[in-house]
């Protein structure tokens, strides 16, 4: 699927460390949102206070949820999920294109 119907786009962009990671937020009827983003090659801890799933469109990276000790790596058509109330760290190797779907 690559791509949504009937749905808003905020203008706004979300910018994050100093602009290594951008996305865009899409919002659905149904009320509920993801972001369209791309991380630059850098490390980075996101915090997520929903469950989200991050979807890999393309590129690579290296990601440790909460609590794990372990390393994972993801690439295109790929995806991992983060607990509700937790982070996850990622190394990113190369421009990093994904989707990122919150859970309400
Ligand atoms: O949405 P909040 O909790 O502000 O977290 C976001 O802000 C932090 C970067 O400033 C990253 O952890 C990102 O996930
Ligand atoms: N928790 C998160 N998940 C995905 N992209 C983000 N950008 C900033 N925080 C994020």
């Amino acid at each position: 699927m690559g791509e949504f119907k009937n749905v808003s786009v905020i203008k706004k962009a979300n910018v994050y460390f100093d602009g290594m990671v951008t996305s865009r937020t899409v919002r659905f009827e149904d009320g509920t949102e993801k972001t369209l983003g791309m991380m630059l090659p850098g490390e980075y801890r996101f915090n997520a206070d929903a469950q989200e799933t991050m979807e890999i469109l393309s590129g690579e990276l290296e990601v440790q949820v909460a609590g794990d000790n372990e390393w994972k790596t993801f690439k295109g058509g790929e995806a991992f999920v983060v607990p509700a109330g937790s982070f996850f760290v990622a190394k990113v190797k190369e421009p990093t294109d994904y989707c990122c779907s919150y859970m309400r």
